[in-house]
């Protein structure tokens, strides 16, 4: 079984990518989805996040604990040494996720997977994967979309891309880069000729 890591800056259309590969039929891990089931109810970093920053911990109507994300990033973005700490206790189980997830579709028999995760790089995972891909688009493009979609406010968006390895050093690094600054009929068509090549 072979594993494609997806990776890309904030913004730059990973979650785009890993759609139209999820649609061709490739199995997809997605980091950030698994972050966020980790943060809900029931999930096994509430209550360690939790004792770190009380004020993101909420209760639901049934009574279950879970993080108000919205206040963890109040939270890393008054005070970014939390964001180091927060990580230390999302990434093992994450990676954790990520082994089940290689674990099933080993058992399935698949011939390639996806691994969707933004700090592919940075924690080392690129190590594991037989071809990187890289999402990429202008500054411009990737700042316009963060504010679009998240209401993050400009300075947020930079303190958060200030965290992740530079986009011109992930091209560098990838075997594919993936272009989506231009319409999206050029992302498809580029993703098309990245699955004919893993299909060959
Ligand atoms: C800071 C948090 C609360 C913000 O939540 P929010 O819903 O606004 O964003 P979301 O989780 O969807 O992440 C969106 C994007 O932000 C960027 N991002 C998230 N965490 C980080 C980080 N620690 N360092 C750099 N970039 C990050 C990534 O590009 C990611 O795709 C959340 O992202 C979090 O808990 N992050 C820490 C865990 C982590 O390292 N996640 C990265 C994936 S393993
Ligand atoms: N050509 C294109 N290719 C990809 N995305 C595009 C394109 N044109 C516009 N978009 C839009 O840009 C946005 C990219 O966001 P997406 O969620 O895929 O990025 P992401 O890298 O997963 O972001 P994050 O790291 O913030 O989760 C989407 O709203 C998408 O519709």
């Amino acid at each position: 079984m072979k594993v494609m890591g997806l990776t890309g800056g904030i913004g730059m259309g990973k979650t785009t990518v890993a759609h139209l590969l999820r649609r061709a039929g490739f199995p997809v891990f997605d980091s950030d989805a698994t972050v966020h089931r980790l943060q809900g109810a029931g999930g096994a970093a509430v209550l360690p996040i939790g004792k770190l920053i009380p004020a993101a911990l909420v209760k639901n109507a049934e009574g279950e604990l879970s993080l108000d994300r919205q206040e963890l990033r109040k939270a890393v973005m008054a005070h970014p040494e939390l964001i180091g700490q927060l990580e230390k206790i999302i990434h093992p189980l994450v990676f954790a996720a990520r082994d089940r997830f290689y674990r099933r579709c080993r058992r399935r028999g698949a011939d390639w997977v996806v691994i969707d995760v933004p700090l592919l790089f940075e924690t080392g995972g690129d190590r594991q994967c037989d071809k990187v891909v890289v999402v990429s688009a202008p500054r411009r493009t990737q700042i316009a979309r963060i504010a679009r979609r998240r209401g993050m406010t400009p300075a947020e968006a930079q303190r958060m891309i200030a965290r992740q390895m530079p986009d011109h050093e992930k091209r560098r690094r990838a075997d594919v880069v993936i272009r989506t600054g231009l319409s999206m009929a050029d992302t498809r068509r580029e993703v098309r000729a990245l699955i004919r090549e893993m299909r060959a």
